[in-house]
């Protein structure tokens, strides 16, 4: 059998998940973009598996893995996440690494799959909230306009264990003690994180960045299932 171009640019279904956090806003946004077919907010099973993408919002880690975890969700999204493009947003991008900084109370529950270590609240408490542009010209191209990033009790990124991490935006300016350079936005294959919020800007480049990603890789899966037929 052989692939379509359609086929490969089908529409997605594309889940948020909607545990705890700012869920809401990110379907807001993909429901604007024409390679979504469908956005759905995700709190079971079920739902989990008729998505082709899900983001995994901001909100507060700790809670979502507690909360995955009693509704018997943490183990089916460990699993949805080795295999199907996952973008975390703040709390998502924790629950995303391999490694994150401890709590007073000890290690927490991460999902994993992301070679990279975060320090979590990096820049204090709520009210240390601060807004900056970021020039991403892996993701919107070299001469685009930055886009305008929201931090929020924002993790970084303290380290790359893989070469297969790609960053994708680094601070521009020092934010209090946090140098110009640290790492605040990466793509490891199927997997992007971004340790801001971008659900809180007009601006969708990252969401469409992101469903494409995720086409690219349905593509590609199909590719390899029809080659095994
Ligand atoms: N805006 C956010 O998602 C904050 C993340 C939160 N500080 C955490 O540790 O999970």
């Amino acid at each position: 059998m052989v692939v379509t171009l359609s086929q490969q640019n089908e529409k997605l279904c594309v889940g948020v998940l909607a545990l705890q956090g700012a869920f809401i806003e990110h379907v807001h946004i993909l429901k604007r973009l024409p390679e979504v077919a469908e956005a759905i907010l995700v709190r079971t099973q079920e739902q989990l598996e008729s998505v082709d993408a899900l983001i995994i919002p901001g909100g507060e880690s700790t809670a979502m893995a507690l909360i995955a975890e009693r509704c018997g969700l943490f183990e089916p999204l460990r699993k949805f996440t080795r295999s199907k493009p996952t973008w975390g947003t703040c709390a998502g991008m924790i629950l995303l690494a391999n490694e994150a900084s401890k709590t007073k109370k000890g290690g927490q529950q991460l999902l994993g799959g992301l070679d990279i270590a975060v320090n979590r609240n990096q820049f204090g408490s709520q009210v240390d909230s601060f807004e900056t542009d970021l020039h991403m010209s892996a993701v919107l191209g070299e001469s685009a306009p930055p886009f305008h990033a929201v931090f929020i009790r924002a993790p970084i990124v303290t380290a790359l264990n893989s070469e297969d991490v790609q960053v994708l935006a680094k601070l521009e300016h020092q934010v209090g003690q946090t140098d110009t350079e640290t790492i605040v936005a990466v793509r490891q294959g199927h997997l992007m994180a971004t340790a801001f919020h971008p659900e809180l800007t007009p601006d969708d480049r990252l969401h469409s960045y992101f469903v494409r990603l995720a086409q690219d890789y349905k593509g590609k899966s199909q590719d390899v299932v029809t080659m095994a037929n």
